[in-house]
């Protein structure tokens, strides 16, 4: 049996983040990826230098494409762009019937570049969420879509209720950017119950596209039909190991190590 996974999302020339990171990390959990391109970024780890977006137009014939041969059996968005891409894949989503659908919903790069026009975010939670299996805001962007402000873990559960309002099924909320205590908690929120996955924070600056791959682990294990639990756990673990084991390459934030979930395990 080949699982096979499609990623709707930016080009990072530096590889880190984007569309390379979420092929790398399908291909490292044994999954054949397949990508739609949203834009292009000139990027490196100082920063983006660059965005170039497609034509919406664009992005759906490449949805179309793999759709209509190949098919896929966990569909996974990151970088969006615009209001008008948003509406554009929503459309081919449900046109081919994806329910395993994982949104992250990228909006500002590390530096601080945008990633998303500020007049999208409103077409996100309208045209998408709706449409999802899971969504991975940071706590940024989940600042973003429900208007709250969050600083504690109650904080936290209010907006993932929030989200889940808004019809997208499993709402995890991610902890790289609460700087507080010796640990990430990452919480997911089914509707019903919340459920908490913590791991050692690691003290680093190497932290390009951590989100962009932890989505990626989550759509590659959902494509293989693990649960959305059993999905969140083992991309937990993933990304730990790709920040652990750091490659320390280029001059700023430099990327994750993709294969160093397997090279743990092979040990
Ligand atoms: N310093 C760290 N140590 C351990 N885990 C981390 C660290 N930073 C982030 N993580 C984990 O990485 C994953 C991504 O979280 P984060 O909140 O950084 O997402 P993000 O901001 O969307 O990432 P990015 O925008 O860099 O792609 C989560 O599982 C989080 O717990
Ligand atoms: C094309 C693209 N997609 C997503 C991100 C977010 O990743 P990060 O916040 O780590 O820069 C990025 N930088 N570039």
């Amino acid at each position: 049996m080949v699982y096979k996974a499609l990623t709707i999302a930016g080009s990072d020339s530096g590889g880190g983040a984007g569309i390379q990171a979420d092929l790398k990390t399908f291909q490292e959990l044994g999954v054949f990826g397949m990508s739609a391109l949203t834009a292009v970024t000139a990027q490196n780890t100082l920063g983006v230098q660059g965005v170039y977006p497609l034509s919406p137009e664009a992005v759906a014939k490449q949805i179309e494409s793999v759709a209509t041969d190949l098919g896929a059996d966990a569909v996974k968005t990151g970088m969006l762009f615009s209001a008008e891409i948003i509406e554009a894949v929503a459309a081919k989503v449900k046109q081919f019937g994806w329910t395993c659908l994982v949104v992250d919903p990228v909006m500002i790069a590390k530096g601080g570049a945008p990633l998303l026009q500020e007049e999208a975010v409103n077409a996100l939670k309208t045209y998408l969420l709706p449409l999802a299996m899971v969504v991975t805001p940071n706590i940024p962007e989940a600042e973003a879509l429900t208007g709250l402000t969050i600083r504690t873990m109650e904080d936290r559960k209010e907006a993932a209720k929030r989200l889940h309002e808004l019809g997208v099924k499993h709402v995890v909320i991610k902890g790289g950017h609460d700087d507080d205590g010796e640990e990430t908690v990452d919480v997911l929120y089914d509707g019903s119950e919340f459920f908490y996955f913590t791991s050692k924070r690691i003290d680093t600056k190497h932290t390009h596209g951590t989100g962009c791959t932890f989505a990626a682990a989550i759509t590659a294990e959902l494509a293989k039909g693990k649960t959305v639990q059993e999905a969140v756990q083992t991309a937990k673990s993933f990304i730990q190991a790709a920040i652990e084991h750091t490659l320390g390459i280029g001059h700023g934030h430099g990327p994750t190590n993709h294969w160093a979930y397997r090279e743990k395990a092979a040990r």
